[in-house]
């Protein structure tokens, strides 16, 4: 693909541009091909060649195409479609309805991933010149080549259809790029690189919706901070990249280990948040339990040998009208007190305002 500052300002390649083109070439070259046989059927042999040649042009466009010769396809295609538009038109009159085809030009300027504003818009002017001097040409001079009304009325109304349909064509192809590239920046933005878990921002939205349900039914909610043990030792002793294969496997057993309504997250380093709707203290320390001895279960060959990690787990349960960052900072001091009393552990933080029973059970694990 050509370089220009366009491109090189937006970083993209235009690929979704250059898929357009090659579509529309193959389109209008089996247009040009039916208009071929249509014009030799007709007995206007000189729109019949006008035809044939376009469909050579298009060949030739096609394959520089695939040679990635894109900027000479692209010129290619522009001389066909303004000689073809405003021969056929001359011959043919106005009414033939071949200065629709120039009209599909406007949107291919603008949309040019290749091209600055300012020749876009000057581009888009020569356009309309053209455009405007093609309307003039037809309405002052009889047509070249004489077709009988039927016939004029089969051109036209086949050109009508064409361009509606390369219209709706282009405009479908554009949303789904654009829907495509908005679900992979969505993607992008939310999941972790490393371990492919949603990140922290992704796991506060998700809290954040819970949380408003939750004020709205009064569901139990609760979180999970995990922090994997001594991992400072992982890094030193087998380097950072067996760190990260450690981090991996790490995110993989938590994520087996919980339930399709959780949500891992990595929040950071080598710690993990869980969300858990609709989840009171006690299911949420059995939750806690399962994800650490799936942790502790997890190997990363290396070397011959296996690694293993453990994992630390505070839980936290939010009680009424308790902000998502209080329960955070409880699920921290929880995972902290559980680093201080050994590690490989989980404990509960219980909310004052949960039952006794509930959080004596949660202090007690
Ligand atoms: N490999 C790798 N290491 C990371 C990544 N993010 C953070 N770390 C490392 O994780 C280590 C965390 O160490 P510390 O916070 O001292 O804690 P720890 O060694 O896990 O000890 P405790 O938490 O007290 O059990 C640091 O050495 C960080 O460099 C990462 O993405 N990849």
């Amino acid at each position: 693909m050509p370089d220009s500052s366009a491109a090189r300002r937006t970083g993209h390649t235009g690929r979704s541009y250059w898929q357009v083109l090659v579509r529309a070439v193959v389109a209008a070259a089996l247009v040009h091909t039916a208009f071929a046989g249509l014009f030799f059927a007709l007995s206007a042999p000189l729109m019949g060649w006008v035809n044939v040649a376009s469909v050579a042009l298009y060949g030739a466009a096609y394959t520089l195409l695939r040679q990635r010769r894109n900027r000479a396809a692209l010129v290619l295609v522009w001389a066909e479609l303004l000689v073809h538009a405003l021969v056929a038109t001359r011959a043919l009159g106005w009414e033939s309805g071949f200065h629709y085809y120039v009209l599909l030009m406007m949107p291919m300027v603008f949309m040019s991933p290749v091209r600055r504003a300012r020749s876009k818009v000057l581009l888009g002017v020569a356009l309309a010149a053209f455009y405007l001097g093609l309307d003039l040409l037809a309405h002052h001079h009889a047509p070249l080549v004489v077709l009988t009304p039927g016939a004029l009325d089969a051109v036209r109304t086949v050109n009508i259809v064409a361009t509606l349909a390369l219209l709706a064509h282009l405009a479908n192809f554009y949303l789904r790029a654009v829907m495509r590239a908005e679900t992979r920046l969505h993607d992008l933005a939310t999941t972790d690189p490393l371990t492919g878990l949603a990140n922290r921002r992704r796991a506060l939205d998700v809290a954040d919706l819970h949380l408003a349900r939750r004020r709205r039914d009064g569901a139990p909610m609760s979180l999970i901070l995990g922090d994997v043990d001594h991992f400072k030792s992982v890094n030193d002793r087998h380097g950072h990249e067996v760190g990260d294969q450690v981090l991996i496997a790490v995110a993989q057993a938590m994520q087996v280990a919980t339930r399709e309504a959780d949500t891992v997250c990595r929040w950071g380093g080598e710690e993990f948040l869980i969300v858990l709707p609709d989840t009171g203290p006690a299911e949420a320390l059995q939750v806690a339990e399962r994800v650490r001895a799936a942790v502790q279960r997890a190997q990363v060959p290396h070397g011959g040998e296996t690694l293993g990690v453990t994992i630390t787990l505070g839980v936290s349960t939010l009680h009424t009208m308790e902000s998502l960052s209080q329960a955070i900072a409880r699920a921290d001091g929880a995972m902290y007190r559980g680093k201080v009393e050994g590690r490989n552990r989980c404990v509960g933080d219980a909310p004052d305002d949960t039952p006794a029973t509930q959080r004596e059970l949660a202090l007690e694990y």
